[in-house]
């Protein structure tokens, strides 16, 4: 990374015996989009208020351009802000709200004036300017409040779960545009969300959080395809669990065993023969055939339908049931329980986890 625009430095805050955020470092590069994934209680707000400013951390800095901002003020460092807790003035119609920040830093009324009015260009609000928030709906309030946190062009804006009160269509519009957005403005999202989907659509990279912990960074592809770790594999999308013991491991090929059936993984980490590891099985990495066409007999034991993918839960006689997303268009078999079948996978499909 060239020079991070944001550095968080060994962040520690703790609530009593809670540790909200446990020793977190993290550098942002100028003008990507970056997201903070977790289940409930991660730290994920925690974070973003430290960084806003809201909350003052027990220990570790932060900088802004190489400039240490940790005991700055949040109206002075200058971020742009979503906040779920932040909403539009009741009493401001869309234009004043939309000012405010402008008015704040006391601009003059002609630059206010042209800026708000790009700024409802931009979420596309523009006949909107003169209706209070009450006379809009859920999601063009978020447009508003977007429109809010960028019209004083901030460097870095800052969005804590901004689309999670919209209906599911809305909010999957919304992420285009957001993400549209951000590719027109350049400027650096640090995105807040415990929605897996939002996170792999929208974002440059994506910091999974657990109890105030970095578990895993990396772009959407790595992490969903590369998890470190089980909770990682778990957290983001579905996964199937295979614990084998490890036989030799000759350069990449691991020859594996478990519960009698032994088959071969390429990895590019190191396992000492006699181990024991946890492999990660993505549901469409599994392949379903009629009998014998692949290396496992198995049977079907119930099927859902999801329209452009159906799911199968298969059950094998020693490695028990395993989830197979297999592509609706492909007719070759036609899963219904009782069915007896066959499954299989590449060498390359299963992850070798790491234990913590
Ligand atoms: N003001 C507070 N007082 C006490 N504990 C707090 C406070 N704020 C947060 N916590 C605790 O710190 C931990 C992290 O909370 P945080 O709100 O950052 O999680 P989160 O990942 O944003 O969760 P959610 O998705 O539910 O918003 C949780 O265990 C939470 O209960």
């Amino acid at each position: 990374m060239t020079s991070p625009i944001l550095s968080i430095n060994d962040a520690v805050k703790t609530y009593g015996s809670i540790r909200a955020l446990d020793q977190v470092n993290l550098d942002v590069a100028e003008g990507e989009f970056l997201t903070l994934l977790g289940p409930s209680g991660s730290g994920k707000t925690t974070l973003l208020s430290a960084i806003a400013g809201f909350i003052k951390m027990d220990g570790g800095s932060l900088t802004l351009r190489s400039e240490d901002i940790t005991n700055r003020p949040p109206e002075h460092r200058d971020f742009g802000m979503v906040f779920q807790g932040y909403a539009l003035f009741p009493t401001m119609t869309v234009r004043e709200n939309v000012g405010f920040p402008l008015k704040v830093r006391k601009k003059p009324a002609a630059e206010i004036q042209k800026k708000v009015n790009d700024a409802l260009e931009m979420v596309q609000m523009g006949a909107f300017a003169d209706r209070m928030p009450s006379q809009l709906s859920g999601g063009q309030q978020q447009r508003i409040a977007l429109a809010r946190a960028m019209s004083f062009s901030p460097q870095v804006l800052l969005l804590d779960e901004p689309l999670s009160a919209l209906d599911k269509k809305l909010r999957a519009d919304l992420q285009w545009e957001l993400k549209a957005l951000h590719n027109q403005l350049g400027v650096t999202f640090i995105y807040v969300t415990h929605d897996q989907d939002e996170a792999l659509s929208m974002s440059d990279r994506i910091i999974i959080l657990k109890d105030g912990s970095i578990q895993q960074q990396g772009d959407p592809n790595t992490l969903y395809n590369r998890p470190r770790n089980k909770f990682v594999a778990d957290f983001l999308g579905k996964s199937n669990f295979i614990d084998v013991t490890v036989g030799a491991q000759t350069g990449t090929t691991l020859q594996c065993a478990a519960k009698g059936v032994a088959f071969n993984v390429e990895t590019d980490t190191h396992n000492a023969a006699g181990s024991d590891v946890k492999l990660a099985l993505r549901p469409e990495r599994l392949k379903l055939g009629a009998p014998g066409e692949e290396f496992l007999p198995a049977v079907v034991k119930q099927v859902s339908y999801l329209g452009e993918r159906c799911q199968v839960i298969v059950k094998h006689e020693t490695l028990g049931e395993m989830l197979i997303s297999c592509p609706t268009w492909k007719t070759d078999i036609t899963p219904v329980a009782g069915l007896a079948v066959s499954i299989g996978w590449d060498p390359d499909a299963p992850v070798v986890l790491s234990e913590d």
